[in-house]
């Protein structure tokens, strides 16, 4: 993007957060597609409004810049998503939205314009059109569990994923930005989103699991990420004890990882941990992957990777067909944008890809959020529901009022 392109507007000189909110509520009242996110360990908030979206991820190497919003498998209903970044704002000190190469219709400046000067109502949120999904009840979960842990004694497959949904009426008053704002500050260390696209949904989320980065000196990373316990009673990251089950449950993750860059014959890659990390109130077990593409002759890392990593054992399971095959058989759900990616790609000369955990969709008057456990042979149906529900907690301590 252009320096000369800049868009610039004497009512948009507020704080980052409030520009950050103009632009999304302007998004909304002209009906364009818009994400708004803070990467992990910063403060600034991004935001990319789309003229209208594009059903390929572009190559994350270059040079298309914009937002990914995949789901976890690609279906009518839940298509692959980019948004181009027709405008863009970086959210640095001082920054102005920029301008990318379609212009954006003119409701949408007027709307700006509006937003800024008098702060209008919020406009209805986009809604998925098949409407809010039924909440699983704890029985048929846990049945599918036991079916899934009998498969896996049986040895047919090591791992699944299984997820459950819980839909709640939206209590009065709710904000979807100031519920952003808030899962901001709760979770410096997640990749926070709010993403709305018409005729698809609007999603809020917190997650922890990076699934691509290609940094500004072009080094690819991503990580295993799984096994989960409660820190309860300030029990911190180095204090973790982890049993056989989440152990053996991330190494499998791990050697997904290590498989796919064997796929490619990719050798010099850098392993670390596994280390128990925090997210939110929850821990987990991580190890991270890198590689400067460059040096070691993979200059298309990101994208080669991304196609042979989604979806991860993380979500899915291992072997990974056996264990698609049994999420599509027994989960009563769709899980639409539920464990698919999202983030920015090019922009500010990086890629952040993250697997869409730890989010809510919002309905009409409804909020629904969606939480998977990683089961083998040794696991509890009833522990697994119990860390799904820990796991929608991230998000849904900020709907107590509609869970009471
Ligand atoms: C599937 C989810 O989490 C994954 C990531 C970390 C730990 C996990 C686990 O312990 O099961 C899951 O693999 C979810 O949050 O819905």
């Amino acid at each position: 993007m252009s320096q000369e392109t800049l868009y610039s507007s004497p009512h948009l000189a507020g704080s980052v957060e409030e520009t950050a909110h103009h632009i999304f509520r302007a998004a909304l009242a002209a009906h364009l597609p818009v994400a708004v996110w803070r990467l992990p360990n910063t403060q600034a908030l991004q935001v990319v409004v789309a003229s209208e979206i594009q059903p390929t991820v572009p190559p994350l190497e270059g040079p298309q810049q914009g937002f990914a919003f995949c789901p976890f498998q690609v279906s009518e209903a839940s298509p692959n998503v980019f948004l181009p970044a027709d405008l863009y704002f970086s959210g640095k000190p001082g920054a102005q939205p920029e301008k990318g190469n379609q212009d954006l219709p003119p409701v949408f400046w007027q709307e700006l314009e509006k937003q800024a000067q008098i702060r209008g109502q919020l406009e209805p949120w986009p809604c998925h059109p098949a409407g809010a999904p039924k909440t699983i009840p704890r029985d048929a979960f846990e049945q599918s569990a036991t079916a899934a842990i009998k498969a896996m004694q049986a040895g047919c497959l090591e791992k699944v994923v299984l997820s459950r949904t819980k839909t709640l009426p939206l209590y009065d008053g709710f904000e979807v930005l100031q519920a952003f704002s808030q899962l901001e500050k709760l979770y410096p260390t997640a990749f926070v989103s709010l993403v709305a696209i018409p005729g698809l949904g609007t999603w809020l989320g917190a997650t922890p699991e990076l699934l691509v980065q290609i940094d500004r000196h072009q080094v690819f990373r991503t990580v295993a990420l799984a096994g989960t316990q409660v820190s309860t009673n300030g029990l911190t990251p180095a204090d973790a004890i982890w049993r056989q089950k989440e152990i053996e449950e991330q190494a499998l993750v791990q050697r997904y990882i290590i498989s796919c860059f064997k796929h490619i014959r990719l050798r010099d890659y850098v392993e670390m941990g596994p280390r128990t990390v925090a997210a939110g109130n929850l821990l987990h077990l991580r190890s991270e992957y890198s590689a400067a593409m460059e040096e070691v002759g993979f200059p298309h890392l990101g994208t080669q990777m991304l196609e042979l990593l989604h979806p991860t054992s993380a979500v899915g399971g291992m072997p990974k067909k056996a264990a698609l095959q049994m999420i599509n058989d027994l989960e009563q759900h769709d899980r639409r944008y539920y464990s698919g990616y999202l983030g920015p790609i090019q922009l500010g000369q990086e890629t952040n890809l993250f697997v869409n955990l730890r989010c809510v969709e919002l309905g009409e008057g409804t909020v629904t959020a969606y939480g998977g456990a990683g089961m083998t042979a040794d696991s509890n149906p009833a522990q697994e529901w119990v860390e799904t529900e820990h796991k929608m907690q991230t998000v849904l301590r900020l709907f107590k009022a509609s869970e009471s």
